[in-house]
């Protein structure tokens, strides 16, 4: 799924109403029926009570006006109160006509602000996608009015006050909601940390738009659904055998950090890797060969860190970091490792890495080995450790260009971890991932992230980025397939290592018939 700016969703609506031939207030009724059926499905007339709908001017208050008269066909007791301005829309004005009278409507004014009980349902239709500038006058009254109420609110197409597609400014009125009804496409604004408190819960519906507009959109915006990556994963032939599916190196592990190790192997070996060897300080040797007799281990010569690179030319790729420690015989290592990843004949596009955590951190405190990373590099880091690679960001969408021009400046593949962890291309793209919960903000996740990952870029039929996207897709998905068993409180690091391989048979290819 692709994510559309502002600008472009007008432009998509304009299409899908040139292009089915229809009168533009059927899309809207097509939008209010999306709503109502979602809202029919959440809350029966008795739980919803007495209904506000509250409607700015635009087409967002027209889609309002509709959903008011839907809501009363289906004898939900609702009423409307109406933000006044010197003009509204044509379809607006279409359904204001055809509100059927029985349906209360008040006229909002600052003396006259609606009666909002604790617990009422509100329908926020002031402003949607067609917001040009930040909120003002009795709109700013209004937003405040409701927050203070303390009702149920729930925002068509976007919060009012929030921008689809940019920050606003500090300290801006915004509609604060418990859910968010969408059409079409995901917005941007739903997918960062900073506005979960208006966005809430949201939800797509779709409304027919037109998918040859989408298909040929110009966006570096996409979403991670289960479309994007089902059947990503090559289905293992008969006559393959572990060589097949390639031989993956891991470097991680110091005192008291050989759980990160550990977490790193199992998710590798339950992702498919054909062969895996772990170099290891020597005090881990005994707990990693009896909990992970699958692997191979190399013992390093120092008890407590690691200090010597391997012979890497058995190895299809390289995963490193995970409790890895940050002394000076690691980076010694890590920038060994970068040397002698560096492209070869014999590896024209260099040895795939998956760099993690500690190594994460050594790179941020060596930035003059950046141009060392050979071309698809994976770095996993979550917005500390990204900072720590490039400059403290302003705020979510400061961060996302200092990702993207991050990527691009490096030719990697960047996974910046979080709620919708954001994959982050040489050519610019961005990749928001849609699995995964709460439950896995837990101390382990991200070395299971990296196993996985490590499997993947050894397989010899993924390209990079394909690769990189179904790995943050099954991981997040094995944190919802293992929080269905635990609860999310319940889930640690490891369940999501037994749940990875159902995760990811889901996302096999299934052989031509
Ligand atoms: N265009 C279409 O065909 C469809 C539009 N739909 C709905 O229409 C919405 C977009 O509608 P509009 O483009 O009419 O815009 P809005 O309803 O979001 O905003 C209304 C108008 O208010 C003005 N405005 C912008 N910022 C303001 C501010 N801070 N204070 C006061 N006025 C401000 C603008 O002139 C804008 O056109 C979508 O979010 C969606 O809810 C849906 O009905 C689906 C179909
Ligand atoms: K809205």
């Amino acid at each position: 799924m692709i994510i559309l700016s502002a600008a472009q969703t007008r432009e998509l609506d304009q299409a899908t109403i040139d292009e089915q031939h229809l009168p533009s207030a059927a899309l809207m009724e097509r939008a209010a029926t999306a709503f109502t059926r979602w809202f029919f499905g959440r809350l029966t007339q008795e739980e919803a009570g007495e209904i506000l709908v509250l409607c700015g001017p635009g087409n967002n208050g027209g889609d309002g006006l509709a959903i008011a008269h839907l809501l009363h066909q289906g004898n939900y007791a609702v009423r409307v109160g109406l933000l006044p301005a010197g003009k509204y829309s044509a379809d607006w004005q279409h359904n204001r006509r055809h509100l059927p009278t029985a349906v209360p409507v008040v006229e909002i004014t600052e003396g006259q602000l609606p009666d909002i009980l604790p617990g009422t349902a509100v329908i926020d239709a002031l402003f949607g996608t067609g917001l040009t500038r930040p909120l003002t006058g009795l709109a700013v009254t209004l937003v405040a009015h409701l927050a203070q109420a303390k009702a149920r609110v729930i925002a068509v197409d976007i919060p009012s006050g929030l921008f689809a597609d940019a920050p606003q400014p500090l300290g801006s009125a915004v509609v604060r909601a418990q859910h968010t009804v969408s059409f079409g496409l995901p917005k941007l604004a739903f997918l960062l940390p900073q506005n979960a408190d208006f966005v809430g819960e949201w939800h797509l519906e779709d409304i027919g738009l037109s998918t040859r507009f989408i298909e040929g959109a110009a966006t570096y915006w996409h979403y991670t659904d289960a479309a994007a990556v089902a059947q990503t994963l090559p289905a293992r032939p008969k006559f393959s055998h572990k060589g097949t599916f390639g031989h993956a190196l891991l470097l991680a592990g110091s005192r008291g950090k050989m759980g990160a190790a550990l977490l790193a192997a199992g998710a590798c070996l339950r992702s498919g890797v054909g062969l895996l060897t772990a170099q290891i300080p020597s005090l881990g040797y005994g707990i990693f060969q009896i909990s992970q007799p699958e692997a191979m281990c190399l013992p390093d010569p120092q008890t407590d860190f690691i200090s010597e690179l391997p012979d890497l030319k058995p190895y299809q790729a390289v995963g490193i970091g995970p409790g890895l420690s940050q002394n000076a015989a690691s980076l010694a290592v890590f920038q060994q490792l970068l040397k002698e990843a560096v492209a070869s004949k014999t590896r024209p596009k260099g040895l795939p890495l998956i760099i993690d955590a500690d190594a994460l951190n050594l790179l941020g405190q060596h930035r003059e080995l950046l141009p060392l990373l050979p071309e698809n590099t994976v770095l996993t880091p979550h917005p500390k450790e990204f900072e720590r690679l490039t400059e403290p960001a302003r705020d979510d969408y400061h961060r996302l260009e200092l990702l993207r021009d991050f990527a691009r400046t490096h030719r990697c593949l960047v996974v910046l971890k979080g709620a919708y962890t954001c994959l982050a291309t040489p050519t610019g793209d961005l990749h928001f991932n849609s699995t995964g919960n709460p439950g896995m903000a837990t101390g382990g996740s991200g070395d299971v992230l990296t196993g996985v990952l490590l499997a993947l870029r050894a397989h010899a039929q993924l390209p990079a980025f394909e690769a990189v996207r179904l790995g943050v897709y099954a991981h997040g998905l094995a944190g919802d397939l293992a929080a269905a068993e635990t609860g999310q409180a319940g889930l640690v690091a490891g369940d999501l290592v037994r749940h990875i391989g159902p995760a990811l048979a889901t996302l096999t290819a299934r052989p031509a018939f």
